[in-house]
Formats: structure tokens, sequence, C-alpha cells
């Protein structure tokens, strides 16, 4: 793959779209595809794959102890877990590929203007499969998120990964038996104490790591992020992947942090009502089949990013006494250490920060952020000097930008808001956000509820920007809420905030004091403080950033104040969960109406998870089961 043949482009992506549109869809689909696989890979198909499980010492050992736990024979217990496997197993089949190969040209050249990927990526990615088993590990923001990442891995002639898919996937007529071909595997959710699922999902997965069976591909999100900020990792998939390393199976294993950027997402409506507790729509073929109406809007560039593969082998050296593991024979399950447990959520946490950091911002992440600290609506000319000011910044804080060469900024910003005509619009030189279109609410709800959506469905996409300012903001804030200069109180209230917000935003656990350094770092070398010894202190022109990033950051105060508010005043001393989502979004909605609350963020019940969440963690409230 050289730069020239893919048409690279000076920031190093190339538009993969561009040749796909020159040549027929029927010739993409049955290219020749010859990928170099991993070279320690034994050639097994798919139903031998599910024998070696089913065959595995580790079942066994996990099946005697049920047997002697509960009264149920061993025959039995082998026929639940081999149904457990047809339910789950993935049956990868190229023909399938080819298939879905051929719709998804079709698809992304109609909806997406251009799909970019970097060509370094690539390159790198190629290697490491052929080195060590792979597992890829993308964010996860989309229903395209997978078919896309498929479709990159065939059209480049990589092996064509298995990913770990929702079992809701599975029950969808004839699409679910197509993505089971196509490399999906199906877990349950909420697996809870389920000894043997546990036992044949680990040992599945862990086989197809140690086989080095095809890259494996898992959303360490869980979901999609209906808010379009990253979520705090899930560590079940992780665990697995990992064990063979420790085990000493492997040698190494390579961890791919892939970032996908959308700069309009498919689902941008849907999540912002799911936000306000508008149920999911099912996964049905009906319901996919009625959703095809949005293949016929714009959802202009994409851009994936396959980040440095991280060796698990350099990552542990120091950190983990690897002897423990040879203390026990390797077909023997394991409890996981404390330290090991640590040391993988560390991880989780990292890859989760890798993706964020290659992220791709547009210029419309930007004028989010603009337009929700203005939501009365904003001259275009204001938006236009606003948006520049912060392009400045986000670039000064490190951020991924792509703004367009040999374009006017005014035709950038005109350009972004015809893009987004869902979310804003422009009207005599003045954009506002816009309400979903339908029959005028009737009642004060309604009206309010129309607006959250909008301000929800804008705020996604400054969610996908705030990474970048979260540590400079999170100082900010601390700098205006401390006692004083003194550099040990405003660390003092920015490791506060840093652990109540640490569902909100992606912090890697007990790097607190570089979290701190890394934001008054970025903000000293953006000339906006000064620091001494043991002061730190707002220069004079550095007011106005330090407003504009408490700002970013208030309606995430606001809406835990105002949950906080609830639990004090309204709740009775327990709630059931489920009470708690409802009774807590009609309090939120009469202050709304009365205004004495201003951001309709306040609805989410993304925030509300994330402040029960931190509350938990900071032991002022408890939770049982019932
Ligand atoms: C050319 C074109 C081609 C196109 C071709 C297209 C291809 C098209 C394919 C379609 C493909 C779709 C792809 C969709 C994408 C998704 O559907 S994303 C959603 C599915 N994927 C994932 O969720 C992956 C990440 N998830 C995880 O890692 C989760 O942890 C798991 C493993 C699923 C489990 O979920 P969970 O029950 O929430 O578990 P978790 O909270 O991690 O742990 C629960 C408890 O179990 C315990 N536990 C964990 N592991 C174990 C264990 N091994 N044993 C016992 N206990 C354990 C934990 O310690 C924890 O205990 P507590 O701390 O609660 O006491
Ligand atoms: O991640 C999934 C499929 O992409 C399934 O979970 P959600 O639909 O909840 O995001």
């Amino acid at each position: 793959m050289s730069a020239d043949a893919l048409g690279a482009e000076a920031d190093g992506f190339f538009d993969m779209l561009e040749e796909r549109r020159r040549s027929s869809d029927l010739s993409y689909a049955f290219r020749s595809f010859n990928p170099l696989p991993y070279r320690g890979a034994t050639d097994i198909s798919a139903s031998t794959l599910n024998r070696m499980v089913l065959e595995s010492q580790y079942l066994s050992y996990v099946i005697q102890e049920i047997m002697l736990e509960s009264d149920e024979p061993r025959e039995m217990l082998l026929e639940e877990a081999s149904a457990l496997l047809d339910e789950m197993s993935q049956n990868l089949q190229l023909g399938f590929i080819r298939l879905l190969g051929y719709a998804m040209n079709k698809v992304f050249k109609s909806v997406f203007s251009s799909i970019h990927v970097n060509e370094d990526g690539l390159t790198r990615l190629q290697q490491a499969i052929q080195e060590y088993p792979v597992i890829l590990l993308p964010n996860h923001r989309s229903y395209m998120d997978f078919l896309v990442l498929s479709y990159i891995m065939f059209t480049y002639d990589l092996s064509i990964p298995v990913i770990a898919a929702g079992i809701p996937l599975m029950g969808m007529k004839l699409i679910g038996e197509i993505f089971r071909r196509s490399g999906a595997f199906f877990i349950r959710r909420a697996i809870g104490s389920d000894k043997l699922y546990w036992a044949v999902l680990s040992e599945y997965v862990r086989t197809i790591v140690r086989t080095g069976y095809a890259p494996l591909e898992f959303y360490i999100e869980g979901l999609r992020s209906r808010t379009l900020k990253s979520l705090t990792p899930k560590l079940g998939m992780l665990h697995m992947v990992l064990e063979p390393f420790f085990k000493g199976e492997v040698f190494d294993i390579s961890l791919v942090p892939i970032s996908i950027s959308y700069e309009r997402v498919l689902e941008e409506s849907l999540l912002a009502h799911e936000l306000l507790g508008v149920p999911k729509p099912k996964e049905t073929t009906g319901a996919l089949l009625k959703a095809r109406t949005v293949l016929k809007e714009n959802y202009g560039c994409m851009h994936v990013f396959f980040g440095n593969p991280v060796s698990v082998r350099d990552l542990v050296k120091g950190k983990i006494n690897h002897r423990q593991y040879n203390l026990v024979p390797r077909d023997l399950p394991m409890k996981p250490s404390k330290e090991m447990q640590e040391f993988v959520s560390g991880l989780a946490h990292t890859i989760i920060r890798l993706q964020e950091r290659n992220v791709v911002l547009s210029a419309w992440n930007l004028m989010a952020v603009v337009l929700l600290q203005n939501l009365q609506g904003i001259d275009l000319d204001l938006l236009t000097q606003k948006t520049l000011w912060l392009r400045r910044l986000a670039q000064r804080f490190g951020a991924h930008l792509r703004w367009p060469e040999n374009v006017s900024d005014s035709e950038v910003m005109s350009s972004s808001v015809s893009l987004h005509h869902s979310v804003v619009r422009c009207e005599g030189g003045r954009v506002y956000l816009v309400e979903e279109e339908g029959p005028g609410p009737v009642t004060q709800e309604e009206g309010v509820f129309k607006q959250a959506a909008a301000v929800l469905m804008c705020a996604s996409y400054r969610n996908q920007a705030v990474h970048v300012f979260t540590r400079p903001a999170m100082v900010a804030v601390a700098m205006t809420t401390a006692a004083s200069h003194r550099t040990d109180d405003i660390f003092h209230n920015f490791t506060f905030l840093l652990e109540l917000f640490s569902n909100e935003f992606v912090v890697i656990p007990g790097q607190a004091v570089q979290d701190f350094e890394e934001g008054c770092s970025l903000l000293q070398e953006s000339g906006v403080i000064g620091r001494s010894d043991e002061e730190i202190y707002v220069k004079d022109n550095g007011q106005e950033t330090i407003i504009f990033l408490r700002a970013i950051l208030q309606p995430f105060i606001e809406s835990y104040q105002v949950v906080f508010r609830y639990l004090c005043e309204e709740s009775s001393q327990t709630l059931s969960e489920k009470m708690f989502s409802t009774n807590i979004r009609s309090f939120i909605m009469k202050l709304l109406i009365s205004g004495e609350v201003q951001s309709y963020e306040c609805l989410s019940s993304d925030l509300h998870k994330n402040v029960l969440s931190a509350l938990l963690r900071m032991d002022a409230v408890t939770k049982t089961k019932v």
C-alpha cells in the first residue's frame, strides 16, 4: 500500500470512497481477497473452533465444579454448553462478506461524501496482524461502526475480524444470520452469575486469541454512546482476551485502539430521544427496513484512525508479577488478583483515552460548543468569529481538527449549517437550533421536550470534542471555586471535580496529578494562566478563556446540582432505579418550566445515571439488590 496508490492526503488520511466511486459495485464485491494471516495461526474452521471449546480442559473443569454444586448430570451440562455455543458462535464465510461488501459499497457511497482512513495505520495493522493476535478496539457511536470496519478490512486485504455483538442483533430475521456469517458472535447482556455461560464465553474468546483464528473486534464501551461522549469501559471481555498472554499461551497480544469520527451521525435524533426516555426501537428487520429513509440524507465525511498497536508484553513490564500465573495449571480457572484487576482497568481507560486522542473534529463540533452557550440564537458573523477563536484554542490543546483547505471560513460555516439542517437553521443572518417538525406542542411539557431534544442533539456534537477541553476546564472551575490562588487549594478542588465527574469524562484511575499538570500546562502554554512556585493565577488576557471553559462544564455542573437537590429534597429514603429515572425527569421538567433550572441537558438520562454512579462510588448513596 503506497501513499500514491491510496491517494494519500496531506494529513496522512486518504478517502477510500474515491476509488470505489470509479469502479463497479459488482467487481468490488468479487475482487480477489488475499489477506496475510497471523503467522502462528492454524487453519481451523468455525465448527472446529466450537469443538475445541467444548472439549477444553477448562470447560470440563468448570462443568465438574457445577456438578458438585448442583445435581445436574455431566451430559446435561455438556448439552447446555453446546447449545450456548450454537447460540454464540460466529460462522464467518467470505461469500457473505462479499454480499455485504456489495450492499455496503452502495450505501456508503450514497450516505457519506468521503471515508478517510489513515494510511500508516493500515500499514501498521497489516504488520501487527502477521506478528501476534490482534484485538481491534473501536469507539462506538453508530451501527455504522462495525460495518465500516469490516468493509475497510475487506477493501485493503486485511483478515476479516470476528466481532462481539450484543444478542438482540441475533434476533433480527435474516440479518442476524448474515451477521453471524460475516463474523459476529453473540453475547448475552447482563450475564450475572451464570457460571456455565461465563465459562463458555471466556473459553470461546480465549480460543480465538490463542489460535490467532482472526483479529477479534469488540466495543470496550459495551454499547453505542448515546451522548457521543466516551463511556467508561467494560472490563469483562478485556480480561478474557488478555488471559492467553498471562498464561504464556501467546508471546504477545496487540491492542489496536480505533477512533471513528462522524461529521454527522445517522442515529443523531434517535440517540437524543433515548436520552429523554423514549425507548430504543427494537432491533428487528422490519424496523431496519422502515429506517431506510435515513439513507436518503447526506452524512458528510467520516474518519477512521487506526492507532498504534499497543503491545501487552511491553505494558505489563514491571507492573504485573507473571509468576502467580505459573502456579496454577493453564487449564484451570483463576480469579484475577486485585493487582490484575487494577491493571486491566487502567489499560481499558488508557485505550479509551487513546481513542479520544485521535478523534478527528470538524468545524461543526466547535460551532456546537459555541451554539450551546448561545441558545437564544447567534449572529452568523459572531458565530464564525467565535468558532475561529475556538479553533485556535482547540489546536493549542492538541485537537485533531479537519478544516477544509482552499475554502473560505464563511463557506466552511455555511456548509456545516446546511449539512446539519436537522440541528440548526440560519435565518436573517442569525443561527438558531431547530426543533423537530410535527404538530406544535400542546402542553408546556411537550414544548420543553422538543427544546430539550434539539439541545441534546447539538450537545452530542459538542461532546465529540469535549475531551479536548475537560482537563483545562476543570482547572478553570477549580481556580474559581478555590479558597485562594495556592496550587494546593486549586488541586484539592480539581481532584474533587475529577472524582465527581469520573463517570462523565473518562479519566485513568490514579492519575489525578498528571491530569492536573496536563490541564495547567495547556492553559499556561496558551497564555491563559501563570504559575509561580506555589500559586496559579489568571493572566489579564486569559479571563475570556477561563469564562469560556467554565461555561463548557456548566450544563454538567447544573445537572449534578439538580440531581443532588432532588435526592435531598424530594426523594424518600429508598427508591428504585426505575422510579428514580421517572421522578427525576418530572422534577427537572417542573424546574425548567419555572425557569429555576436553565440547562435542558439536565433532562439527559445519561447524566442521571452518571450522578448516581458517582454518588455510589463516593459513598454518598448505597445500592441494594431486592
Ligand atoms: C465488506 C463489508 C463487510 C461487512 C461485515 C459486517 C459484519 C457485521 C457483524 C455484526 C457485528 C455487530 C457488532 C455490534 C456491536 C455490539 O453489539 S457492542 C455490544 C456487545 N459487546 C460488548 O459489550 C463488548 C464489551 N463488553 C464487555 O466486556 C462486558 O463486560 C461483557 C463481557 C459483555 C459482560 O457484560 P456485563 O454482564 O455487563 O459484565 P461486566 O460488567 O463486565 O461484569 C459483570 C460481572 O461479571 C464478572 N465477570 C467478568 N468476567 C467474568 C468471568 N470470566 N467469569 C465470571 N465472572 C466474570 C465481573 O467481575 C462483574 O462482576 P461484578 O463487578 O459486577 O461483581
Ligand atoms: O452496541 C450495540 C450494537 O451496535 C448494541 O447496543 P446499543 O444498541 O445499546 O448501542
